[in-house]
């Protein structure tokens, strides 16, 4: 079975082009797709005992009173928000960000009329702070600091200089107003930050790792201050977990389908990069986040495979190539949002313009997906496709779901813990003793 059955979905995975000469036996796909049986009754017993929270976060209602008291604390008077944190912590909100449109390099997005503009400051980089700081107008900008540990130096240096920057304007008066934060109940130094402007703090919910983040008060708080419907978002990744709560068999568990096919990929086909091709901008950010729960999360013991993303046309006239004709070591999953019949269209007597003439620019856009995956699997290199009709939150929410579920099940498979990330640690050891010397 190639083709997810879960007709419910608000996208359709099709895993057929992974299958056969270049990709996975089908035979071994069955396999695979067998052996996800005890993760999928592990995840049922999770939800049910709750030890797993990431699992309870589609239905939980509870939170939202406090997602609403600090969105409305810092959209009051504000016409910008900067959020500060960095990885989990920034990386679900930006790509919910993105479907309040728009993708701008600098990270801003605007959402419903009369929501701020809101920044992701996540990168940590002099230039970019200061640039950022003398643009925007400090008494109506707003910082939401977002980090689980509470300790992580990128955020932590970045508020106190944004604290530094309102209080040299004269903005500084109230900090209170212009500071909320999000971390763990400890005593950390977010906290403690937070408590010594006097800003509101709620609590990142403790048993969910940043990189599965995105559906908590992490994603949510910066998409309610876009105007998006969190509640949508939470309602399409529940459709993505309810075959796994019902007891569905693998074949009709597409994330079971799909760590079945990226393992078996990395195992038997020698795939070593797993790719996102999307064929829309407001996928960008989504691939971005995609990159951090799969490289953190299987990359342990000598397994895993390097994540990359790309962009519709953009890399057909930029990748394309290497991934046609390069080494035959990389997995594609190409993503397009309904778009046939979208956009403006073209009125042309060039002769040698036929084939656009009358042509929407969504039909090209369309066109192009339908042509790249087919001349990938004609090369004989594997690719899945996600077709999503509609991207809307709910859409949205249910890609998350289904991407954080495949991750999970795919370490089970390879028997890697997805949950941790030790190796990290070691460089952030080692920065902090070089900082210590300067
Ligand atoms: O939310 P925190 O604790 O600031 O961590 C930020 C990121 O840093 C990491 O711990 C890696 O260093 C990620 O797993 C995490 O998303």
């Amino acid at each position: 079975m190639s083709t997810s059955r879960t007709g419910s979905l608000p996208y359709l995975q099709d895993l057929s082009g992974s299958l056969g000469p270049g990709g996975l036996s089908p035979d071994r796909f069955e396999a695979l797709l067998d052996a996800t049986s005890p993760a999928l009754a592990g995840l049922r017993q999770q939800h049910e005992d709750g030890s797993l929270p990431l699992l309870r976060m589609p239905d939980r209602r509870d939170d939202m009173a406090d997602m609403e008291r600090i969105a409305a604390h810092l959209r009051e008077g504000a016409t910008d928000v900067v959020v500060l944190g960095i990885g989990g912590s920034s990386l679900g909100a930006k790509a919910l960000a993105q479907l309040a449109y728009d993708a701008t390099p600098a990270g801003t997005s605007t959402g419903a009329v009369g929501s701020p503009r809101v920044h992701f400051l996540e990168n940590l980089d002099p230039h970019t702070f200061e640039r950022l700081m003398a643009a925007l107008d400090l008494g109506t900008t707003r910082f939401l600091v977002v980090s689980k540990s509470g300790g992580t130096a990128e955020p932590l240096m970045q508020a106190y200089a944004a604290k530094a920057a309102l209080t040299a304007t004269g903005a500084g008066n109230d900090l209170g107003r212009h500071f909320a934060a999000i971390t763990e109940p400890t005593d950390n130094a977010v906290r403690r930050f937070a408590q010594a402007v006097g800003a509101p703090v709620i609590d990142h919910e403790t048993g969910v790792g940043g990189r599965f983040s995105v559906l908590t008060n992490v994603g949510l708080v910066p998409a309610l201050l876009l105007g998006l419907d969190a509640t949508a978002i939470r309602e399409g990744a529940a459709r993505v977990l309810a075959p796994i709560l019902d007891g569905a068999a693998p074949d009709d568990v597409a994330p079971a389908a799909g760590a079945a096919m990226q393992v078996g990929l990395a195992e038997d086909a020698a795939i070593a990069t797993s790719i996102i091709l999307a064929y829309s901008d407001r996928l960008e950010r989504f691939g971005l986040w995609y990159r951090q729960l799969w490289a953190e999360s299987l990359g342990k013991d000598g397994k895993g495979t390097l994540p990359a993303t790309g962009i519709g046309p953009v890399d057909q006239h930029s990748q394309l190539q290497l991934y046609l004709a390069g080494p035959a070591d990389k997995a594609y999953t190409v993503m397009s949002v309904g778009c046939a019949g979208a956009g403006p269209r073209v009125a042309t007597d060039d002769p040698a313009l036929a084939y656009l003439d009358g042509k929407a620019m969504g039909d090209l856009l369309d066109a192009e997906f339908r042509a790249t995956a087919e001349t990938l699997r004609a090369n004989k290199r594997p690719v899945r496709t996600i077709d999503i009709p509609v991207l809307d939150e709910t859409a949205m929410g249910a890609l998350l779901m289904h991407f954080m579920l495949e991750t999970i099940i795919a370490a089970h498979l390879m028997g890697v813990d997805p949950f941790d990330q030790p190796a990290v640690e070691q460089g952030k050891v080692l920065a902090r003793k070089y900082l210590g010397e300067m």
